[in-house]
């Protein structure tokens, strides 16, 4: 059997994860493999719920992030590592370097805090004495006024996508401060090109890593 692999997908809103992450699935199919596209929070019927309240309900920081790493625990224990055993890859929209940038970064939250937190949720039986982290994490980096400009009228804001933009730069910084720290895990996409050439450099990232041709 093969051995799985977890890919994570980050960045602000309207930096482009979604427009890509179905190209990747297909790609990764092609090359044989079984794929579970996911997403946080969210990924299990009690993480949408945490979903919803998470998006929309005004909470302080730690609610915040306790919310945000209960619907982790439920999706890491019933989506991702179930598939992972089996050998799939996971493709996820979003993992625990937003929880860093968003309630660390954004709203300012404790990084000590969180780290703890990482740890309580991410120690699964199948990492002995570590703690589950993707093998991949793909950062589309993009401006945060580009990304206001990509998504101006296209949907209702959420909470998050409802932010000024000193927020979202401070966002930015958590993922930029999260990449500095664990350089191996991360590919940073230059997110501020045409979608072609951000797909390529998507595509150069996992085909570097050998999981596709
Ligand atoms: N390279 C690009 N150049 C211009 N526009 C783009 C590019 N990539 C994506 N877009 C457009 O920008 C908008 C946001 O893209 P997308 O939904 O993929 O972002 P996202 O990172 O998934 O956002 P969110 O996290 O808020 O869901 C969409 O309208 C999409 O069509
Ligand atoms: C996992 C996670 C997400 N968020 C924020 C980031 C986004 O604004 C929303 C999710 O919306 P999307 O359209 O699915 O990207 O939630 C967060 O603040 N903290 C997290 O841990």
């Amino acid at each position: 059997m093969r051995q799985g692999i977890f890919i994570s997908f980050e960045g602000i809103d309207g930096a482009g994860k979604s427009t890509h992450i179905d190209a990747l699935a297909a790609a990764l199919r092609a090359a044989g493999r079984t794929v579970v596209l996911t997403r946080e929070p969210g990924g299990t019927p009690l993480a949408e719920k945490l979903r919803a309240l998470a998006l929309n309900d005004p909470m302080d920081p730690l609610t915040e992030a306790l919310v945000m790493f209960a619907a982790r625990r439920d999706h890491l224990l019933q989506v991702i590592e179930p598939a992972l055993a089996r050998g799939d890859v996971v493709l996820c929209d979003r993992f625990t370097d937003a929880t860093f940038a968003y309630q660390g970064g954004g709203r300012g939250f404790d990084l000590q805090v969180l780290g703890e937190l990482e740890r309580w949720v991410q120690t699964v039986p199948a990492v002995p004495g570590g703690v589950r982290q993707p093998d991949l994490t793909i950062w589309f980096d993009l401006a945060p006024e580009v990304a206001a400009r990509r998504l101006a009228g296209a949907r209702v804001p959420d909470k998050f996508e409802s932010q000024p933009a000193e927020f979202f730069a401070r966002v930015a910084a958590g993922y930029a401060r999260r990449c500095a720290e664990q350089p191996a895990r991360f590919a940073r996409i230059d997110a501020d090109r045409p979608r072609d050439e951000v797909w390529r450099a998507v595509e150069a990232a996992v085909k570097s890593r050998g999981w596709i041709a």
